[in-house]
């Protein structure tokens, strides 16, 4: 998928830097592009798990975990900070693809997937997390929803961790001041983080758009 953020010929030349995937990664690419799946991609997995090895995370939250790929690179890095992976996903046969991926690649122990909608899941977790990377903004059902997922995001975050939210520039259409309501909940989510009391945040304009915060 291309996102219409920065140049094309940019995103395919930061592409052909990375290193080649192993096969399960790649196995995961190719069934994204055969089912139209949205994958963070491999620049944008490195980002996670450098993420992950930069503050030592050893306590993760994925929101939206598909087939296990962004997955992948963030257990990658949990395992070498003795970290473990919490995941929400919504449909049972993505829950049980991602789960059994993560098996093959020997990480069961390192992950915990929880089928379910995220605003119902979110309430009932621990708190404390290191890292948290919310993955389900182009899934929202209304406008309200975006924020929603920001408000129950920040008090799961410990003071110091970091919360890392895709697509928040939404292909560009957040230039737009008449803008459907998925876009406009995207809009309002970013203008909150960017003033939201308890977060220091910066938007990178990589692939759709990362929002890095900072708890204080
Ligand atoms: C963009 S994909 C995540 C891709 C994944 N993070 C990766 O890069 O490998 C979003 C996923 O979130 C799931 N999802 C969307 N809305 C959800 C909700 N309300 N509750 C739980 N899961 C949801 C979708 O089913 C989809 O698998």
């Amino acid at each position: 998928m291309r996102y219409d953020i920065t140049n094309i010929a940019i995103e395919d030349y930061l592409l052909d830097l990375m290193p080649p995937r192993d096969e399960l990664l790649g196995k995961l690419e190719e069934r994204a592009r055969v089912q139209g799946l949205s994958l963070v991609g491999p620049v944008q997995g490195q980002f996670l798990y450098l993420q992950v090895l930069a503050m030592q995370a050893r306590k993760a939250l994925e929101i939206g975990i598909t087939t296990g790929y962004a997955a992948m690179y963030l257990l990658r890095a949990l395992e070498q900070t003795d970290g473990h992976l919490t995941a929400i996903e919504r449909h049972a046969d993505r829950v049980e693809f991602a789960s059994q991926l993560i098996g093959q690649a020997g990480l069961s122990e390192k992950v915990t997937i929880h089928h379910g909608e995220w605003a119902e899941v979110m309430p009932t977790l621990d708190h404390d997390y290191d890292l948290i990377f919310l993955d389900v903004l182009r899934s929202a059902s209304n406008e309200g929803q975006a924020l929603e997922s920001l408000e129950l995001c920040v008090p799961l975050l410990r003071s110091g961790g970091l919360l890392i939210a895709d697509n928040v520039l939404c292909s560009a259409q957040v230039l737009e001041e008449d803008a459907p309501p998925l876009v406009r909940g995207i809009q309002q989510f970013n203008r909150t983080l960017m003033n939201h009391p308890q977060l220091e945040s910066v938007i990178l304009p990589l692939r759709d758009g990362v929002a890095l915060s900072r708890k204080k």
